[in-house]
C-alpha cells in the first residue's frame, strides 16, 4: 500500500495540463476489440486503470505498439478467446470497473463474453442490470454463475430493437452502443447516457464505419452494419482532472492555469465551481485561476443555502462532488452537498472533521458543509484514501492544511490521476510518495 507525505500550506503556481479522460479512454480502449484492424489512440492517461485494461487487452491476443507516452496502436485480428476462460482473465478483469465493457465488443464480433464482477470504486452499489437487459433485448442469452460471480453473454446473431433504458448508465450505454453497431437492422436507445465519454465513443464508431445519429442525445439510433474498420481517435482533457485542480486552486490560494481544456466539452462543470465563488478567466482554451484569499459561496435567488447535486449529463457529474465538498470546506457560507447517485461517498467527510472542517454528514448521501472562510486552516492528520475521488479531495485538504499528512492507499488516486505527485511538484507542491 502506497503512501503519499504532504507538508501542507504551500501557494501553488504554474501551468498543468490535464491528462486524457480516464473513463473515455476505457471505453475507447474496449472498442478496439470491434475490428481487426489496426486503431491508434492519443492521450491515453498513465494511470492504473487504464493500463490495467490495456494489459488484458494485450493478455487477450490484441497486439499493441507504444509510439510514445501517451500514443499507442491497437491490432485484435487474433483475439485468443480461450483465454475468457482462465481464472488469470477472471482476476484481472474483476480489478477494475471500466473492463465490463468489453463485453458489447465481444458479443458484438465473436457472439460471446465472459466476465467476472466487475471492480472500481467502493462507492455503493453498482448495478449492471442496464447492461444485461440490453443485451437481452438484442437477443443475447445472460447467464450468472452466482458461486464463481461471472457473467456470460452469448448471442450470434444479434438483432437491433428499441429499448428505453431503467437508468441512464455511462458504462451501460457504451456497452449496448457497442454490441448494437454490428447488429442486425435498426437499434434505437431512449434514455441513453450522453456523457462527453460516450459522445466521443460514438464518434469514433462513426469513423470505423458505424452508423449513429443522435450523438450528444439520450436517443441514439444505430444502424448494425457488417463490419468495423480501424481509425485513428484522440481523448479528450479529463474534465474530472480540470474540476480537482479548480477546486485544489481554491483550496490552496493558489494561482494555476489549466491548459488546454476544451471548455465547451467542460458542460456545467466551471459554472458550478463559480457559484462556490472561485474566481476563473477563460484565455481561449486554457482556464487561468487567481490565487484567491476568499471565495463565497452563492445562495439561491431567494437567499436559501445553495445545493450542489449530481445528475446525468448534461447534470453535474458525480465524480466530482468530492471535490466541490473539500472546496466548501474553506469557503464563506454554506452548501449542501447532495450525492443522490452513490451511497457510500460522502463517508471520507469523517477525515476532513478530523482535519477540522465543519460538515455535518445529514445521511449517506447528503453533507452541509460550513466553510472556515479561513479563519482557521486544516489541520494535517494521517489518513486512508477510500476511492479516488475521495482520494484526491483528501489530497487537496492536505495541501491547504498546517502541518503533514499521510495518506494511505494511494493506489486509489493512481487509478485515475497521472503522476499527479510529480505533476503537483511542478507546481511547488510538497509532496513525496513513500
Ligand atoms: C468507468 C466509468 O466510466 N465510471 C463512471 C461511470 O460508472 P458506471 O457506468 O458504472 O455508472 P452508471 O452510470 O451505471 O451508474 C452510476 C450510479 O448512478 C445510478 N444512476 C445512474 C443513472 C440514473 O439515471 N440514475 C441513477 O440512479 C446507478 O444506479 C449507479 O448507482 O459513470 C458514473 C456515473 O457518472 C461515474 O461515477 C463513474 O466514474
Ligand atoms: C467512480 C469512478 O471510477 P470507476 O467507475 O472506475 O470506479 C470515478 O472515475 O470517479
Amino acid at each position: 500500500m502506497g503512501s503519499f507525505r504532504v507538508r501542507g500550506g504551500t501557494k501553488l503556481q504554474g501551468e498543468i495540463t490535464p491528462q486524457g479522460a480516464k473513463n473515455e479512454a476505457l471505453q475507447i480502449l474496449c472498442g478496439v476489440l470491434l475490428t481487426p484492424e489496426k486503431m491508434t489512440l492519443r492521450k491515453v492517461p498513465n494511470i492504473r486503470d487504464v493500463n490495467k485494461l490495456i494489459d488484458l487487452l494485450g493478455d487477450m491476443g490484441v497486439k499493441i505498439t507504444k509510439l510514445g507516452p501517451e500514443a499507442y496502436t491497437f491490432q485484435a485480428d487474433e483475439i485468443n478467446l480461450d483465454y475468457l476462460e482462465t481464472e488469470e482473465f477472471l482476476v484481472k478483469a474483476s480489478s477494475l470497473r471500466g473492463s465490463v465493457m468489453i463485453l458489447g465488443p465481444l458479443l458484438a464480433r465473436f457472439g460471446t463474453g465472459k466476465l467476472s464482477k466487475p471492480g472500481g470504486d467502493k462507492i455503493g452499489r453498482r448495478r449492471m442490470d442496464t447492461h444485461f437487459v440490453g443485451f437481452q433485448k438484442l437477443g443475447a442469452k445472460f447467464g450468472y454463475d452466482s458461486k464463481r460471480e461471472i457473467f456470460h453473454i452469448d448471442g450470434k446473431n444479434l438483432k437491433g430493437t428499441y429499448m428505453l433504458l431503467d437508468e441512464a448508465s455511462v458504462t451501460g450505454t457504451a456497452n449496448i452502443v457497442m454490441a448494437a453497431s454490428m447488429a442486425e437492422g435498426k437499434t434505437t436507445i431512449y434514455n441513453a447516457a450522453c456523457e462527453p465519454y460516450l459522445q466521443q465513443l460514438c464518434s469514433m464508431l462513426v469513423r470505423m464505419g458505424a452508423k449513429i445519429t443522435g450523438i450528444g442525445s439520450n436517443l441514439l439510433h444505430i444502424e448494425g452494419v457488417k463490419e468495423l474498420g480501424g481509425t485513428e481517435h484522440t481523448m479528450l482533457p479529463d474534465m474530472i482532472e480540470i474540476g480537482s485542480f479548480i477546486g485544489l486552486a481554491a483550496m490552496t490560494e493558489s494561482e494555476i492555469t489549466i491548459k488546454n481544456a476544451q471548455i465547451p466539452r467542460l458542460g456545467i462543470i466551471p459554472d458550478t465551481f463559480k457559484r462556490m465563488g472561485i474566481q476563473m478567466e477563460f484565455r481561449d482554451d486554457d482556464i487561468y485561476i487567481p490565487s484567491q484569499k476568499h471565495y463565497e459561496i452563492e445562495t439561491f435567488i431567494d437567499g436559501s443555502i445553495l445545493t450542489v447535486a449530481d445528475a446525468i449529463w448534461p447534470g453535474f457529474t458525480p465524480d466530482l462532488l468530492s471535490v466541490v465538498l473539500v472546496t466548501a470546506t474553506q469557503a464563506k457560507g454554506t452548501v449542501l452537498v447532495h450525492q443522490k447517485m452513490f451511497e457510500s461517498r460522502l463517508f471520507f467527510v469523517d477525515k476532513l472533521i478530523d482535519m477540522g472542517a465543519q460538515i455535518i454528514l445529514c445521511d449517506p448521501h447528503r453533507a452541509t458543509v460550513i466553510g472556515l472562510d479561513r479563519k482557521t486552516s486544516l489541520r494535517g492528520i494521517r489518513m486512508t484514501s477510500p476511492d479516488i475521488r475521495a482520494g484526491v479531495s483528501l489530497l487537496i485538504a492536505a495541501l491547504s492544511a498546517e502541518g503533514t499528512s499521510i495518506i494511505d492507499n494511494i493506489e486509489q488516486i493512481d487509478r485515475g490521476y497521472q503522476h499527479i505527485d510529480e505533476r503537483l511538484r511542478k507546481l511547488g507542491a510538497d509532496i513525496e510518495r513513500l
